[in-house]
């Protein structure tokens, strides 16, 4: 593979200058230009050969030829870049995929929310408590979560540390998902500790036994083929903080074009998607797969004119339209958006990002999600496309491996009462993994019936 972009930008990019929404307050310029420099210095996570390769990955997700499994933390936060948490992540996502791939019969693409995903855009600057007002957490990235004055200072030497600790994190993740760890024959060694306390486990050690059976039979056959030893892997995070994916945004020496080597895919968020602002003037130059997620008030003309900004080749894999409407909202408005979508000749990506849309606050104080609603909210997504007959092409998820109490329901029911157990998320709430392979087996099963 050739694998360049390497070059710095050299002149200045078209995005500075333009109102760039949810960004830092740093109090030392100074400090936040030698960070800048000092990244600008560094090697890129990711190479352009690799975006280019999503990129083809997601333009089969967009013709209807594959399914998008992407999913991680809300928020990565530095003291969790372990092998523990690392791995526990992976596996779920394996396990998911194992599920999708064989239950529905559908190629997957894998993608964590992982090795960067330490920004968080939010919806108040300030958080009050017992009467002390301070700035908002916005991500290991910007700030500390602890809620002291000091902490809540934005420090651009947080930006060199996300560096490092995407680095580390997705060195890991490589060696996981190439060095064995991955192999399909693995299916039931990711169960193992799993099994005996999860109704979700029990029911995915069935389907991993009809793996390995099938699997004997191949081998049996002779076919015994490389693409079992490992996966293909991809990162992601929100293109949030421009100083960051700007300093990290090179020019590749095969095409003269711009890549953000921060991930091989970065989307940007609900808000942050101006027409007329930064974020998507900064995805127009970059050659990345883009995402771009569309909440309930997303109007017709600004999904065409993220078409026109962002894909005006109309080359599938380029642009994947992440949806999350919230349960109550997904079928009234997103038909729509779809129909005109559609009608204009681009082939996107359709995504269901069924966690954004259904956040509430319990009594008990914690941000959560009922299990139900996120279901609710992937059939609802399913049920439009089915009417419109065009194709529902992934699930983008908040979830970690372990085995959290954040999200209410799931067939090993959480109550409202048990989320201060272990309710660890640093901003919004994720899936457990039992709660994840439920919904992965859901998900399978209206796949199949599409
Ligand atoms: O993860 C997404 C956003 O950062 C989050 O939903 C914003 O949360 P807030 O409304 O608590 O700021
Ligand atoms: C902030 C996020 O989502 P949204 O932009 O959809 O609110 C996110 O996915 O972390």
């Amino acid at each position: 593979m050739t694998v360049n972009a390497e070059k710095p930008v050299t002149s200045v990019p078209t995005w500075k200058g333009l109102p760039a929404a949810q960004q830092p307050e740093y109090p030392d310029q100074d400090a936040l230009r030698a960070v800048v420099a000092e990244l600008e210095a560094c090697p890129p996570l990711v190479f352009a050969g690799e975006c280019d390769q999503l990129r083809s990955r997601m333009a089969a997700v967009a013709k209807g030829e594959a399914f998008l499994l992407q999913g991680g933390d809300c928020a990565e936060a530095f003291d969790a870049v372990s092998a523990e948490h690392i791995r526990a992540k992976l596996k779920t996502l394996l396990q998911m995929s194992a599920v999708l791939t064989y239950a529905a019969s559908v190629p997957v693409v894998k993608v964590g929310r992982i090795a960067g995903q330490y920004s968080k855009p939010r919806s108040k600057n300030t958080e009050t408590r017992d009467g002390v007002t301070l700035p908002s957490y916005r991500g290991d990235s910007v700030n500390g979560f602890s809620f002291d004055e000091a902490s809540r200072v934005p420090d651009p030497t947080r930006l060199t540390r996300m560096y490092h600790a995407s680095s580390s994190t997705l060195n890991l993740v490589r060696a996981f998902t190439t060095g064995g760890y991955a192999d399909l024959r693995q299916v039931h060694a990711w169960n193992q500790d799993f099994v005996k306390s999860s109704p979700a486990g029990q029911r995915y050690e069935q389907l991993a036994r009809e793996i390995d059976n099938a699997l004997g039979f191949m081998k049996a056959c002779g076919t015994d083929p490389a693409e079992f030893r490992a996966v293909e892997f991809y990162s992601s995070h929100e293109a949030l903080l421009l100083d960051y994916e700007s300093a990290l945004t090179r020019t590749d020496s095969r095409t003269g074009t711009l890549y953000d080597t921060s991930a091989h895919l970065v989307w940007i968020g609900e808000r942050t998607r101006q027409l007329d602002g930064a974020h998507i003037e900064f995805a127009s130059r970059i050659r990345n797969p883009i995402g771009i997620k569309l909440g309930p008030n997303t109007t017709v003309d600004e999904a065409l004119g993220y078409i026109d900004r962002l894909d005006p080749e109309r080359e599938p894999g380029r642009l994947t339209f992440v949806v999350r409407m919230g349960a109550d909202k997904v079928r009234d408005k997103l038909p729509e958006l779809v129909e005109k979508v559609t009608a204009s000749g681009a082939t996107v990506a359709w995504v269901t990002d069924p966690m954004h849309g259904n956040t509430f606050e319990a009594a008990s104080g914690h941000k959560t999600r009922r299990f139900d609603d996120v279901l609710d909210e992937v059939k609802g997504f399913f049920e439009v496309h089915k009417g419109l007959g065009t194709h529902p092409g992934g699930i983008h998820v908040e979830l970690t491996g372990d085995d959290v109490t954040e999200c209410v329901g799931g067939g090993d029911e959480i109550f409202v009462d048990d989320l201060h157990q272990r309710y660890e998320t640093a901003c919004d709430p994720r899936l457990n993994r039992s709660q994840s392979l439920d919904l992965a087996f859901l998900v399978a099963e209206m796949y199949r019936d599409q």
